[in-house]
This record gives C-alpha cells, sequence and structure tokens, in this order.
C-alpha cells in the first residue's frame, strides 16, 4: 500500500476533514497509530470517538512527525498557515487555494491541489486532483490510494479544473438537494403530505443516483431515452428544456465556481 505503515497528518478535523480521516482509517490504507490529526482545539467531530488517533493542536510537530499531509481547514486559515513541509507531500481539500499558495504554506514543492466532500465518510466522494510539478509518481500513487479509500477519484491537468469541480461535486448533497426540494414541493402543492413527498423524493433520488453511477452512458442518453419514448415525462422534459433548465443549472454552477476565485481572500 502506497501509504499503509507511513504517518499522515490532517489539519482540519470539520465536516470534510473529519469524513476523510474516518475513510483512510475505514478502508486500512492509514492503520491505527498512523493518523496525526491537528485542530485549534484538540479532539473534535466523529473522528474523536475512534480509537488511536494521535490528536494534537501542534501543527509544527504533527507535521514534523507526518510524511503525508492532509490540508482540510477553511481557506482563509489555510493561507495563513505555515509550517516545514518540504520534502514531505502536502494534498489540500481547500476551496480555492491555488497550487502556488500551496508551495507558499508548506514551504515545498510536492503539493496537490484537490476536492472531495463529506461523503467521504460513506466512500462514496469524488475526489479529483491536480499535481504540482515538485509530484513524483510515487506520490501519485499515494495520492491515488487517499482518495480511492474515500470514493472514486481522477487526476486532472488543470488546476482550473479543480474550482470547477468544488462547485459541481464538492458540495454533497449540494445542488442535488435543491432540485430535489424544488420537486419536494411541486408534490406538496399537488396536495401530498410531506413525510410522503419526503420519502418518494429520497427513494427517487437513490434510484436515479445508482442507476447513473452504474452507467458509463452519459446522462444525456437517459434523458433522450424518455424523450424517445413520448411518454408523460417527455412533455416534462421539454417544458423544462424550454424554461431554460440547461442555462439555469449552469448559472448556478458558474456562480460557484467563481466565489471559488475569492473565498477565504482579504477581498473575499
Ligand atoms: N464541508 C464541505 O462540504 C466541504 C468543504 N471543503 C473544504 O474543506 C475545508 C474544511 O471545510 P470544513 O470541513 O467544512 O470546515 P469545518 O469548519 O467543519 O472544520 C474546519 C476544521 O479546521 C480546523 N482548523 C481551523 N483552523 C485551524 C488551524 N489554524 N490549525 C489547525 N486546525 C484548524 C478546525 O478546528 C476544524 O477542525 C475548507 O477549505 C472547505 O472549503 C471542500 C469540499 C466540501
Ligand atoms: O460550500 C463550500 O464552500 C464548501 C466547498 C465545496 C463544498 N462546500
Amino acid at each position: 500500500m502506497a501509504v499503509r505503515g507511513r504517518n499522515v497528518g490532517l489539519i482540519g478535523a470539520g465536516q470534510l476533514g473529519g469524513a476523510i480521516g474516518a475513510a483512510l482509517l475505514r478502508a486500512g490504507v492509514v492503520t491505527q497509530g498512523h493518523l496525526w490529526v491537528a485542530t485549534r482545539s484538540g479532539p473534535a467531530g466523529d473522528l474523536a470517538a475512534v480509537p488511536g488517533v494521535n490528536w494534537t493542536t501542534d501543527v509544527e510537530m504533527l507535521v514534523a512527525r507526518c510524511e503525508v499531509i492532509l490540508l482540510a481547514l477553511p481557506p482563509a486559515a489555510g493561507r495563513a498557515l505555515r509550517f516545514a513541509g518540504a520534502g514531505r507531500l502536502v494534498v489540500s481539500v481547500m476551496a480555492g487555494v491555488r497550487i502556488d499558495e500551496l508551495i507558499a504554506i508548506s514551504g515545498g514543492a510536492r503539493v496537490v491541489r484537490a476536492m472531495s466532500s463529506p461523503a467521504a465518510a460513506l466512500g462514496m466522494a469524488y475526489s479529483p486532483w491536480c499535481a504540482g510539478a515538485g509530484v513524483t509518481e510515487a506520490d501519485r500513487e499515494r495520492v491515488r490510494a487517499l482518495f480511492s479509500a474515500c470514493g472514486s477519484t481522477d487526476e486532472v491537468p488543470d488546476e482550473s479544473q479543480i474550482d470547477v469541480f468544488t462547485a459541481i461535486t464538492g458540495p454533497v448533497p449540494g445542488f442535488v438537494a435543491a432540485f430535489a426540494d424544488a420537486v419536494q414541493a411541486y408534490a406538496q402543492a399537488q396536495g401530498v403530505a410531506p413525510d410522503v413527498a419526503r420519502r418518494a423524493v429520497g427513494q427517487l433520488f437513490h434510484a436515479a443516483g445508482a442507476t447513473l453511477a452504474g452507467s458509463e452512458r452519459p446522462a444525456a442518453d437517459f434523458v433522450q431515452e424518455m424523450v424517445d419514448y413520448a411518454g408523460t415525462t417527455a412533455a416534462g422534459l421539454e417544458a423544462l428544456r424550454a424554461a431554460g433548465l440547461c442555462e439555469v443549472v449552469a448559472d448556478g454552477l458558474e456562480a460557484a465556481r467563481r466565489r471559488c476565485l475569492s473565498i477565504g481572500r482579504p477581498e473575499g
């Protein structure tokens, strides 16, 4: 295993860091006793209940002991951080913090800018990543091992794509919850009881997610099949297209992507 037996340091154990830490331990990518976690105030979140985690508030001590450092702090706190990370693999999941900033934070060149999501706790996150120039092939294997424990993962060639994925796959349930809420509100407006509407929407998105995730086919194929079927759903899909669904979704995701460029910065 590319990471097994090595000390891994996690800075930040909140919504995302806690989910990633739990995923690494559950998958055995990091063995008990080899996970060091730094927070502002010691043991925190779900990880606090996990045996064998080494807790600290001393980032430098964590860095001194660990070969791989995961940064899961808020962007502003991350940008303010400095540690002696030269010679270590540093992997960040902080929104908007660029590779050049990670080099300044860590003092090293083996930096990876990534994105993940709290779905890592379920082993269902999507974790894209972009490697800085100092990252070796062995480092790439370690990054794949870390993020395979969280769900699925891809290396991308251009770090600007990490902003795109911060918008799309960072939040879970994220924008899908907004669509589900609209569906539930429609059902309730038609007289369906809230608990029935909620159960129906939960099952719908569970089944739809499993269908889409279990196929290599583009989602457009599934849409076209329903249009070609020319039944009730086709009428609804035509109405959604006419109302500009794709454009509205793109506008929302673009607003989130643009926010990546400013979040946690003095002007942001
Ligand atoms: N929550 C989410 O759904 C997602 C979050 N992210 C990114 O993950 C990062 C963490 O976000 P969350 O987990 O939601 O934040 P959070 O607020 O839930 O947790 C932040 C953690 O960082 C620790 N921390 C803050 N400053 C620190 C410092 N100076 N030294 C050591 N520890 C420090 C806190 O003690 C806490 O454990 C952010 O950069 C965010 O953009 C990315 C994708 C999804
Ligand atoms: O909304 C946020 O800022 C964080 C980063 C991506 C998902 N959640």
